[in-house]
C-alpha cells in the first residue's frame, strides 16, 4: 500500500511527494554525516515534438525508457523521482559533484545507445541536467531554484548538456 502511495504508476520511480519527502530527509541528514549529498534535476529534452510526432502512447514509452536505463545505471544509493512531465529528480549520497556529473554522463551515453522503435523512424533520447551539491541545510524551495535554474542554463545553452550550479 506504502508504494502505491509513493509510485509513480509510470515510470514505477518515486512519485513527486515522496521525491521531496527523500530531499528533505537527506539535507537533515547532512549534519550527522561526513558523507557528501548531490541532487540532479533531469528533464527528457524536447519531449513536446516526440508526442507531437509519434503520438502520446510513444512519449509514455519514451518516459519508461528513461525510467528503466536510469534504474539500470544507478546503484540503489541513488534516490530517482519523477517530479511531473519529463522532469525528474535524482539525489546521489556520498559522492561529490565531478562524481556527479561522472554518473550522470555514462547514464547520458546508456540512453542515447537505448532507443524507441516507432512508426516513422527510431528515437534516441537525450536530457539536460543541472547540479547542485547540498552542502548545508536550505529550504526545499531554494534547492529546486538552484537545480532549475542549472538546468534552464543547460537547455539554453544547447541542451544535452549538464550544468553544475555554482554561486557566482
Ligand atoms: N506522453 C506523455 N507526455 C507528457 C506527460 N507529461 C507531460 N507530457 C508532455 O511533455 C511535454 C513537455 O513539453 P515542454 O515542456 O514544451 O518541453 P520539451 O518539448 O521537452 O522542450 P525542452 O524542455 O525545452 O527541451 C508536453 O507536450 C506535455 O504534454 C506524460 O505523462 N506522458
Amino acid at each position: 500500500m506504502e508504494k502505491i502511495a509513493t509510485t509513480d504508476s509510470l515510470t514505477r520511480l518515486f512519485n513527486r511527494g515522496k521525491t521531496i519527502e527523500l530531499l528533505e530527509a537527506r539535507m537533515n541528514e547532512l549534519p550527522h554525516k561526513s558523507n557528501k549529498c548531490a541532487v540532479a534535476m533531469l528533464d527528457i529534452d524536447l519531449f513536446k515534438t516526440i508526442n507531437d510526432k509519434y503520438g502520446h502512447c510513444v512519449g509514455d514509452d519514451a518516459l519508461k525508457l528513461f525510467a528503466a536505463t536510469a534504474k539500470q545505471n544507478f546503484s540503489a544509493s541513488v534516490d530517482m523521482g519523477r517530479l511531473g512531465g519529463e522532469e525528474f529528480l535524482f539525489i546521489f549520497q556520498g559522492v561529490d559533484v565531478s562524481e556527479t556529473v561522472k554518473q550522470l554522463e555514462t547514464f547520458s551515453q546508456s540512453l542515447k545507445d537505448a532507443s524507441i522503435k516507432a512508426l516513422g523512424g527510431e528515437i534516441k533520447l537525450t536530457f539536460s541536467a543541472g547540479v547542485l551539491l547540498l552542502t548545508e541545510a536550505q529550504s526545499i524551495s531554494s534547492v529546486l531554484e538552484k537545480t532549475d535554474g542549472a538546468l534552464y542554463e543547460a537547455k539554453e545553452t544547447g541542451r544535452d548538456k549538464i550544468v553544475v550550479f555554482t554561486c557566482l
